[in-house]
């Protein structure tokens, strides 16, 4: 039963995927923290897994970069797939001058300048915001791990090279803590199906100091928040 963009079978994947932008991160997930993955669709090189952590079975998939790819992916994973949850784990800029390089941050809610939920919900607004059990169970594993997470409101930007930086200061003054390109499409598309979604992110960059990590330690942050995001799929109710 593939879909349009997923060629896995009924049953391939698990009630929870994770997901990164990346397909290739997907792949360097799956290998180093799932037991037995087995690549489950390629797509598109779209690549998704599913193996089992701590004895239960999750899956990852990539997300691609921006709203449009996210929800498509989304879509079927939750209309097509039966998943239940989705937990997008990435990378964001900061924004906020509470949030420094590294950081974890929990998205609560996300802002955005996509009209996409706005389509999905008859032109009003709609608060894109996390499923609060899934919010909880992220919040706890990242304390139980002695991390710190930031929680609050993200921004979903439609571009990643913005010509008007002066958003960045409107976002600032607005409590927004940082600025990616999935979450408010995400929780909009969880919303519509009925179904559960968190994302945790690691600041790489913070946009306003033009702080920035070396890839070392994106590459150790980024295992927390793999571990935070596993410990919250097994851990969430
Ligand atoms: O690290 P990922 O999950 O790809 O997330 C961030 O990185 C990409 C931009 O470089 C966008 O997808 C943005 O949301
Ligand atoms: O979307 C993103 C991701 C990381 N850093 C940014 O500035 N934007």
């Amino acid at each position: 039963m593939a879909t349009p963009h997923i060629n896995a079978e009924p049953g391939d994947f698990a009630d929870t995927v994770l997901m990164p932008g990346d397909p290739l991160r997907a792949r360097v997930i799956a290998e180093n923290y799932l037991e037995d993955a087995k690549e489950v669709t390629n797509t598109r090189n779209m690549l998704g897994f599913t193996g089992q952590y701590r004895g239960q079975a999750v899956s990852v998939m990539g997300s691609g970069m921006g709203i449009p790819s996210m929800s498509i992916y989304a879509f079927e994973l939750f209309n097509q797939y039966q998943v239940e949850k989705i937990i997008r784990v990435g990378t964001c800029g900061g924004v906020s001058p509470d949030v420094a390089v590294r950081d974890i941050i929990i998205a609560m809610g996300a802002s955005t300048d996509s009209s996409v939920n706005r389509t999905r919900f008859g032109g009003y607004d709609f608060a894109a915001m996390a499923d609060y059990g899934l919010l909880e169970a992220t919040v706890t594993a990242a304390r139980t791990a002695a991390l710190n997470p930031r929680i609050g409101n993200v921004f979903s930007s439609e571009l990643f090279y913005n010509p008007k930086p002066a958003i960045f200061e409107m976002m600032k003054a607005h409590g927004i803590l940082a600025v990616e390109m999935e979450a408010a499409g995400l929780y909009g598309a969880a919303a519509e199906a009925g179904k559960r979604a968190v994302s945790v992110l690691t600041v790489s960059d913070h946009v306003v100091t033009g702080a920035s990590t070396s890839a070392d330690e994106r590459q150790n942050s980024f295992q927390d928040m793999m571990k935070v995001a596993l410990e919250a799929a097994v851990t969430a109710d």
